[in-house]
Formats: structure tokens, sequence, C-alpha cells
């Protein structure tokens, strides 16, 4: 008859541990051997070789503990080091080991030397640690092991479990061969191959279970845990050749994230995101209606960039799906491409350079002019308008600008009235208002006739802004001097073949879309994005979302979170709070920011609560989302 026990057999090093215990001895021992380095690799490599059975354990520890030269004294060193060093999933689950303490083991090949007075903090006692003892000399010198201990021979965790006669369900945890050995024999009922610190090809290949850290397997277990679902289990997806900073940065934090260097289509888009928690984009993949109505697991959009109107924000919000995206990361990066822009197209820089390229030397003064008191007129004074404002009045512009709303002027900026009176005074026009689908065809052939002639256009706002076509005339006709062009009505998704009608057309400066694509400004998004993208999943944060009421929270310890997403209709609330009446669930904290739309509160509540709470949450009329934290 199958039996409810169970019992919890764990590895120590590099499970219980993020490190080899023996490593860090090696570190101690050898500090000031010449050969540090050297024979710590050896150490390692004959752990690896011992961990994944190619050579007899009993070989391995006998090579170690000879290299090591280790002595009585630096055990408690050793001991300190590990303290700081346990597998960080293991020290956020303490309750899981005070509460099933009776039934957790540690079965491990290392030394109960250190193993005892390390898992003692975590409730395991000294009679439930099953490792090997060294043997010192008079002088106090490690020079050997007890070899009557099972551990310390071939396989020895089989023979240590059998000898163990546990009753009940036996499940190892654990990163090593040596442990699935135990399944293998049939001494273990389960083995679960633990990634945290170390992902060992096999036997991750013979597990029952990949387990990337202790929540996964408290989560399968249905056991008491820290967070109520493994960070793991959280699936991101990157698009558009993110920055890899951002990979790793979610990819230390838990998540598991894949990242393509290409934008989807919304068909590849649709079936891609039914399993996807978190979609990071950046200005090309359009998440449309129907790609939201697939995204049943969403809960975030990142985008990698400034511009948002590539998303659906709407209905993201009428879904419960928060978007950020980094608004001043890149705007430094545009600034400095208009600036090399202004200068290349008032000295003819490209048609001059393009002649050499040719084989052509043409000498001339012709065409080419300082910026140096020139007029420069910016359309659209916000984050990048007003940068460009700064530097270019520094190198000797006069500025003036046009925005539609009241905005500060900078320096000795001018602001102008009307776009028709700036457009006909300025030298070189330079494009920054918003991508708002209102400024679709903002720029075309009423604006070019507007122009001072023989004056220059920078586009490096939004390709849908300026009429191509117009744009084309008015270069032919030498009406428009120059132009540089970043951004196109049309973009491939991906990099390759690309067609526009200004190609060939003389002095026009054409870019792929890399105003915004600097190491720097790249860099700084894989930072600033993925921030956000945590705050949110982790804690609830919406601090900066650029579609939802914004909320920052206090970080709550002992303690679980509610996040209720729910449609803001009148008297939603009163039926929050009736159902956590109803519960009786000890309220610690409630916030609630809502907009016209949406309303989005988080109630902070006791560790102990009746979970039936959470599915009578659920259930409340208009109830958008619902998630539990920790
Ligand atoms: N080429 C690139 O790689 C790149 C990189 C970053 C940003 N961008 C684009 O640059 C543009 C500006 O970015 P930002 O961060 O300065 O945005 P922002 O929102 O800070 O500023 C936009 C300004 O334009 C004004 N505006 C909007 N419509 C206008 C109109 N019709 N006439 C006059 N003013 C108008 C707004 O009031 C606002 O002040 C955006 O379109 C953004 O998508 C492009
Ligand atoms: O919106 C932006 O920030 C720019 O258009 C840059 O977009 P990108 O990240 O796709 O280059």
């Amino acid at each position: 008859m199958e039996t409810a026990q169970k019992n919890y057999i764990f590895d120590f090093d590099s499970t219980l541990t993020s490190v080899e215990a023996l490593d860090v001895l090696a570190e101690i021992t050898l500090a000031n051997n010449p050969k540090k380095e050297e024979i710590i690799n050896e150490i390692q490599e004959i752990t690896n070789l011992g961990v994944d059975g190619e050579i007899s354990f009993t070989e391995s520890l006998e090579k170690r503990i000879k290299l090591l030269n280790a002595h009585q004294s630096n055990l408690e060193e050793l001991i300190e080091k590990l303290r700081q060093q346990l597998s960080s999933s293991i020290e956020s689950n303490k309750e899981f080991f005070e509460k099933f303490s009776d039934d957790i083991y540690v079965v491990s090949c290392g030394f109960k030397e250190f193993i005892d007075p390390i898992v003692k903090d975590y409730n395991i006692p000294s009679n439930r640690v099953y490792a090997n003892t060294f043997l010192f000399d008079e002088d106090g010198y490690i020079i050997g092991f007890d070899e009557e201990n099972p551990l310390s021979q071939h396989n020895g965790k089989i023979q240590c479990l059998k000898d163990m006669n546990l009753d009940g369900e036996i499940q190892v945890i654990g990163d090593g061969y040596s442990d699935y050995v135990t399944r293998k024999a049939g001494v273990a009922d389960k083995f679960f191959a633990f990634t945290e610190n170390v992902e060992r090809e096999k036997a991750v290949k013979k597990a029952d279970h990949v387990t990337p850290n202790l929540d996964e397997f408290l989560f399968v277990n249905d056991l008491p845990r820290n967070i109520s679902y493994p960070k793991n289990r959280i699936k991101i997806l990157l698009l558009e050749n993110i920055h890899s900073d951002a990979f790793d940065r979610l990819a230390d934090d838990g998540f598991s994230v894949e990242i393509l260097s290409h934008s989807l289509s919304e068909d590849d888009l649709i079936e891609k995101i039914k399993d996807i928690h978190v979609l990071g984009i950046r200005s090309k993949t359009q998440v449309t209606p129907k790609v939201i109505k697939a995204a049943k697991k969403l809960l975030t959009i990142g985008a990698f960039c400034i511009g948002t109107k590539q998303i659906d924000l709407e209905t993201c919000k009428e879904h419960g799906i928060v978007v950020f995206n980094a608004p001043y990361s890149n705007t430094r990066s545009v600034v400095e491409l208009a600036i090399g822009e202004i200068i290349m197209l008032m000295r003819s820089v490209f048609p001059r350079s393009t002649e050499i390229h040719n084989g052509q030397w043409q000498k001339t003064a012709k065409g080419s002019r300082e910026v140096r008191g020139k007029k420069l007129g910016i359309v659209g004074y916000g984050n990048i308008g007003k940068q460009l404002s700064v530097l270019a009045e520094a190198m000797g512009m006069n500025v003036y600008y046009y925005d539609i709303e009241d905005r500060l002027a900078l320096g000795n900026a001018q602001k102008c009235s009307s776009l028709e009176e700036l457009l006909s005074i300025s030298d070189v026009v330079s494009l920054h208002v918003d991508d708002n689908a209102a400024n679709r065809n903002f720029f075309g052939k009423a604006q070019f006739d507007q122009m001072k002639d023989g004056a220059l256009l920078i586009n490096l706002a939004r390709g849908f802004v300026v009429d191509i076509d117009a744009l084309k005339v008015a270069l032919e006709s030498k009406k428009v001097a120059g132009a540089a062009i970043d951004v196109y009505p049309q973009e491939p998704r991906a990099n390759g073949a690309f067609e526009t009608p200004l190609q060939g057309l003389n002095n026009v400066i054409l870019t792929p879309h890399v105003g915004g694509s600097t190491e720097e400004a790249q860099r700084d998004i894989a930072d600033f994005v993925p921030n956000k993208i945590m705050a949110y999943v982790n804690s609830g944060n919406t601090v900066d979302a650029v579609n939802f009421p914004n909320i920052r929270l206090p970080r709550q310890t002992n303690a679980h979170r509610f996040l209720h997403i729910h449609k803001n209709v009148p008297g939603i609330m009163a039926k929050v709070n009736k159902v956590l009446a109803k519960y009786e669930l000890n309220v610690t904290g409630q916030y609630l920011s809502t907009d016209s739309k949406v309303g989005y509160v988080i109630v902070d509540v006791d560790k102990e609560y009746n979970k039936k709470v959470t599915s009578a949450l659920k259930k409340i009329e208009n109830t958008i989302k619902f998630r539990i934290l920790y």
C-alpha cells in the first residue's frame, strides 16, 4: 500500500551550498602556494570526474585530500566561508526545513566535520547527516578518511540509503550522477537534478525532474515555500536583438529567458506568445489586439526603446498587461547622431565622400557651410528635442522650436508659435515629435513648400511622420538641399535587403533606424527595463508603467501579497474587501491605484490564510487578473 510518508534526501556540495566544500578548503590551504591555481584546477577536475562517475569516488577523494594538505585549524574558516555560500533558494526556504525537519536527511560524500555545523542552522541534526569523516595525524593534518564508511566508496550513496532503511517514498535532490545512481539502483523513488549552481549533463539527462532551484522542487511537491510560483516557470521572450545584458540580468534572477535576434510576424508571435509571461521587444514588433488575445499568460511587456505605439496599450490594459519602456536611455544617442548629421549635411560631406569612393577628386567650397550662426528648427521639444537644443546652441546655432504643448525654452532657444513660422526661418529642420498616430504624414508637400529654399531636413523620429514621396520631390527639385533619414514608413523585421525611394539621391544620409543603437544606450536599456520587469513580476510595482496606474510598494516579508487587477466599476473594492473579511484574512497592507478603466489593488496578508480566498477573489465579477506573490 502506498504511504504518505516522504523522505527528502539532500546532497550537500553544490546543492545545499553553492560550492564544492573541498574547493573552498583548497582556496584556504593553498592561499600562499605559488602553484595555487594549478592545484585548484586539478582538484576541480578530480571532483567532476568523481561526481560524474568517471573515476571511482574513493580514488577521487584520496587524490584530493593529498593535494589539499589541510589542517584541522583550517576547518573553522571553511565553515564560515560555506555559511556565506549557501544556495540562495535554500536560504530563502528555511520554513520548509523547519516544518519538515523530521523528513529531511543529508547524504553526502563530503565530510561531517563541516556539514554538521552548517545544516544544524537548518534544523538538521548530526544524526540525520550521513557523510564521511576525516582522519587526522597527531599534528592535526588531514591525512585520509574513514575507509569503512560506505560513502567513501564508489556509489556509496546506494549502500548508505539501503542501510538507512527508511519507510515511505524517498526523493533524492542533488546535482551529481552519484545522486542519480540511488534512483537507478532502486533505493530512491525519485531523483531531482538540482541545477541552481551547476548543471551536470549526465545528471540532468537521467533526472525524473530537473529542479533549477528549491522553489521548483517545493512547488511540484506542494510543500511550503517562499514564493508561490517558481521563477524558472516564468518564461520571458526577448525579441529584436535586445542587448545580452538583459538576458543575463533576468536569467540571473531565476527566470527562463529566450532571446531572438529578429522580430516576429503577427502569426508567429500569436503562436509563440501562448506560453510567455513576459515579452521584451523594440520598435519593430507589433503587439496587436490579436496577439494580446492569444497571450493568455502574459503579465508584462518591456519595450526596450522609447516608442510604445507598436503596442496596443489600451488592449493591454484591458487584459491586465502592464507595459514599461526606457524613456531616456537612448535620448543622447539620437541627439549625437542628429548633431553629426547636421554638420555632415551642411558641409556636403557625403557627396564628397561618395565622389572619392567612385574615383573622383572634387575639391570645392560650394555648398559647404559652417553650422555656426545657422538657424536650427526643432519640431517636438520633448526629451530629445531639448537635449538637441542644448548641444546645438553650444555649437553656435540659433535654436527655434515648435511643440504642440507648452515647453520651457532651454538656454537661448526661441519658441515659435506655429510650425509655419519655424519652417519659414530654419536652415535645418529636425523632427522629434512622438510616435503618436496623429502624427502620420505630419510632414508632407505643404510643409516642404513652407521651408526655406535649400534648407535641410532630419527625421530621427518615426517613419510615418514624413511623406517620403513628397520628400523625394522636394530633394529632386533642390527645394530641400539635403536630408538625413533614419526611420521609414515600412521597416523590415530583420536585417537584409531594403528599398526606399530615397536611394541614390544626392546629399541624403540614410541609416537603418540606428538613432538609439549605441552600445551605451543598449546597455542602459538592458539595465533599466529588466529592473522594471523584475520589480513588477517579483513585487507588483508598476512605477513608470506607461499604460497602468503607478504604485510603488514597500518590500514585504513574512506575508503573502495578492495582486488584483479589475475593471474600474462601482462597488468592486467593496466586493474585494467583503471576500477578505469573509475568509477572516489578517490584512497587513492594502494599496490601490486606479485610472478610468482599471483598478489595481495590492493586498498584503499574514502568512497563514485560508487558501479558498484566492478562488473567491478570482471569481469576483470584473476581475481581469489575479496573482499571488511570495
Ligand atoms: N531613431 C531612433 O532610433 C529613435 C530613438 C529614440 C526615439 N526616437 C523617436 O524620437 C521621437 C522623440 O522622442 P522623445 O523621447 O523626445 O519623445 P517625447 O515624448 O519626450 O517628446 C516628443 C515631443 O513631441 C511633441 N509633439 C508631438 N506631436 C507634435 C506635433 N505634431 N507637433 C509638434 N510637437 C509635437 C510632444 O508634445 C513632445 O514634447 C519619438 O518619436 C521616438 O519614438 C527615435
Ligand atoms: O523608440 C525608440 O527608442 C527608437 O525608435 C529606437 O528603437 P529600436 O530600439 O528599435 O532601435
